[in-house]
């Protein structure tokens, strides 16, 4: 049985991993790149700037130094950002074994080229090892307060889906297994620019039945996009699909639904982003989905959109009507 798990990235989401791995009897080992904030995690035993109130368990220890994280365990989970995804997987590959085994609960897509991470794994370290994705609607803050939760875990390799089910399924945290890897990928990925969507639409003071139409008509997106690249229909309808959509769209814990709602209500993309201070994939994503839908052909509205408010200085409003001027159609 599998007893050991490397984490990379000690932001809110490794650290939350992190902490779930050794609540669960996992010896884990948190790797951050920041040697002063792992310094004082490490005196502090707790991650005061991303989840302040949560104790770390006796099995979580944390490091600076990246080969010793990825020496430590032959299953290396990644949790670092999208945008240093690929750089991350060329600092640790030196350092990998023949046993290495790697997983991520990154969501977003390379922004070098819009690849799906999965991808980018195979380019930067070949498709001899075995890989895993995590994803669903799992608020870091939610599952470090042990408040009940279901993610998906994607791979090709049963035997690792198996191990890292052993060392996070219990009570309060559910692991449901899938072999839809770009699937369950692209639903986390372009959940981010819907939830952006959401946040615009109730910043400028729309009401439930946009953003429920918003949630709807975006997952047609999500799927019109995830089905062409190769994902299956039912993981669009599951955890990683509308699970996390609706999770984003709904809830301000949600960093990339509080950015929308900041735009709606007419504060500029920096000032947005500065305020909320953390990681805002669906920034990135919806540039990076909106070149997919294009190269592609792939009608794809509200991320169209979303685009153009980010990157041409749309006015929200004016993105409202672009959508609701549309000709009619049918709706399937
Ligand atoms: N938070 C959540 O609830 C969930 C997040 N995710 C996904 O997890 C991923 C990580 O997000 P999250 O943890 O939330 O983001 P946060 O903003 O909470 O933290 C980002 C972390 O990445 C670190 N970082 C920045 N640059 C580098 C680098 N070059 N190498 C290593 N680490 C780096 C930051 O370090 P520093 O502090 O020094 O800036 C920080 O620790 C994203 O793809 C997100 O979509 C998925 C599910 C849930
Ligand atoms: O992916 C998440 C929950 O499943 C976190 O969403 P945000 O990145 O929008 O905060």
């Amino acid at each position: 049985m599998t007893t050991s798990i490397s984490i990379l990235g000690a932001g809110s989401w490794g650290t939350a991993l992190a902490i779930q791995a050794a609540r669960n009897d996992c010896s884990t080992l948190l790797w951050g790149h920041d040697s002063a904030k792992i310094k004082k995690i490490e005196q502090d035993k707790k991650n005061q700037r991303y989840l302040p109130d949560i104790d770390f368990p006796e099995l979580l220890h944390v490091t600076d130094n990246l080969e010793q994280a990825v020496r430590f365990s032959s299953i290396i989970l990644i949790a670092v950002p999208s945008h240093v995804f690929k750089d991350t997987l060329i600092k640790i590959a030196p350092f990998l074994s023949r046993d290495s085994k790697i997983a991520w609960a990154t969501k977003g897509f390379d922004p070098e080229d819009g690849s799906l991470l999965h991808a980018v794994v195979g380019q930067v370290l070949g498709n001899h090892v075995a890989t895993a994705v995590m994803s669903g609607p799992t608020f870091a803050g939610e599952v470090a307060a042990k408040l009940p939760t279901a993610i998906t875990i994607a791979s090709a390799s049963p035997l690792f889906a198996m191990q890292l089910t052993e060392i996070y399924h219990n009570q309060y945290f559910r692991t449901y297994t899938s072999s839809d890897i770009i699937g369950v990928q692209v639903g986390g990925a372009v959940k981010n620019v819907l939830a952006i969507a959401a946040g615009i639409a109730d910043g400028l003071g729309f009401g439930a039945n946009t953003r429920a139409a918003l949630i709807t008509r975006g997952l047609t997106e999500i799927m019109r996009l995830g089905t062409q690249l190769g994902g299956q229909h039912d993981t669009f309808m599951g955890l990683a699909g509308l699970g996390d959509l609706i999770l984003t769209c709904t809830d301000n814990q949600s960093r990339n639904r509080r950015f929308g709602l900041a735009l709606g209500q007419g504060k500029s993309k920096q000032q947005a982003v500065t305020e909320i201070g953390q990681e805002i994939e669906g920034v990135s994503a919806a540039r990076e989905t909106y070149q997919l839908s294009q190269k592609l052909d792939i009608d794809m509205p509200i991320t169209e959109q979303t685009y153009r408010v980010l990157y041409e200085n749309l006015d929200p409003r004016k993105a409202v009507q672009n959508l609701l001027n549309r000709d009619q159609k049918a709706e399937v």
